[in-house]
């Protein structure tokens, strides 16, 4: 690799562009370029690979990115933070392409054009909806590699929470069914400025096989309606899903358990057999 390009305080790039953090944003920035060096080490090798992150702020997980030898497209929609980019894009020649726009708008497989690992400390208010749209749809495997994405602790938990408890629900099942999912690194609040309520965490998420003979679109009707009800017994939550009944029947399972205690292979197999 060549020599990293020597860059300014992240505190300074934010005094010069005037970056005061904007709630309805979800800014809150990182600084401690050591940790941002830890996080853009979680999806591993990045040399030459190619990354989207999302809601690159000032650049410091970017300039992490950049420095692992990442190609980096980075979609902000803050155009005060451009002037910032800008000055990373020419400090690492032809490895930062910066899109100005809404994340949530954008086809990121068509922008990017091959295989990409998502790498974002995601904005809290558009967080999950971008995380459900990348693990969804029929299409599989999917483009990207990996996605390593920080959330509020408790949203983290969700993610990877195993039947039994009541974090596990809807976003567990539809993470972990054809990924695996595991919590990376804790974040403290204190790392952050300024510093949100809660604390955070990473999530890293890679795909595996998807079982043969599922539609996502079934298993995510019947995880709405089963965690829709999730204090009702299955007999009463599944009731609005034709065929739901006769197939818990037919598998074995007790229609009188509730959604949060059945495993992830379990919804598989209901999924399989209505789809
Ligand atoms: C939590 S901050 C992270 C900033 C920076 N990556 C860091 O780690 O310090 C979230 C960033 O996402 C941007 N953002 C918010 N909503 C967005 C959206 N819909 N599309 C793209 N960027 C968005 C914000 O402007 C902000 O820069």
């Amino acid at each position: 690799m060549a020599d990293l390009p020597p860059l300014p305080p992240l505190r300074e790039v934010i005094a010069k562009h005037g970056l005061s953090a904007s709630k309805a944003l979800g800014q809150n920035f990182l600084f401690d370029e050591q940790l941002l060096g830890r996080i853009a080490a979680i999806p591993g090798d990045l040399d030459d690979k190619s990354v989207l992150e999302i809601g690159p702020g000032p650049g410091g997980l970017t300039r992490a990115l950049l420095r692992a030898g990442a190609r980096v497209t980075a979609i902000e929609m803050d155009e005060r933070c451009l002037p910032a980019l800008s000055e990373l894009e020419a400090a690492f020649p032809g490895q930062l392409k910066v899109i100005h726009g809404d994340a949530m708008k954008i086809d990121h497989g068509e922008l990017i054009g091959g295989p990409f690992a998502v790498v974002a400390n995601l904005p809290y208010n558009v967080g999950t909806a971008l995380f459900t749209n990348w693990l969804g749809g029929e299409a599989w495997p999917p483009q990207w590699s990996s996605l390593t994405l920080m959330f509020q602790q408790e949203v983290a938990k969700r993610i990877v929470s195993q039947p039994g408890g009541s974090a596990y629900g809807r976003l567990a099942v539809l993470a972990q069914w054809r990924s695996t999912a595991k919590l990376a690194m804790k974040v403290h609040r204190s790392a952050f400025t300024p510093p949100p309520k809660v604390m955070s965490a990473i999530v890293h998420v890679t795909p595996k096989d998807m079982p043969d003979g599922v539609s996502a679109k079934v298993l995510e009707q019947i995880t709405a309606a089963a965690f829709g009800q999730r204090r009702k017994m299955l007999r009463q939550s599944l009731k609005s899903v034709r065929g739901a009944l006769d197939a818990l029947a037919e598998l074995g399972i007790d229609e009188t358990r509730r959604a949060e205690t059945l495993q992830v292979d379990e919804f598989v197999q209901l999924a399989r057999k209505l789809s």
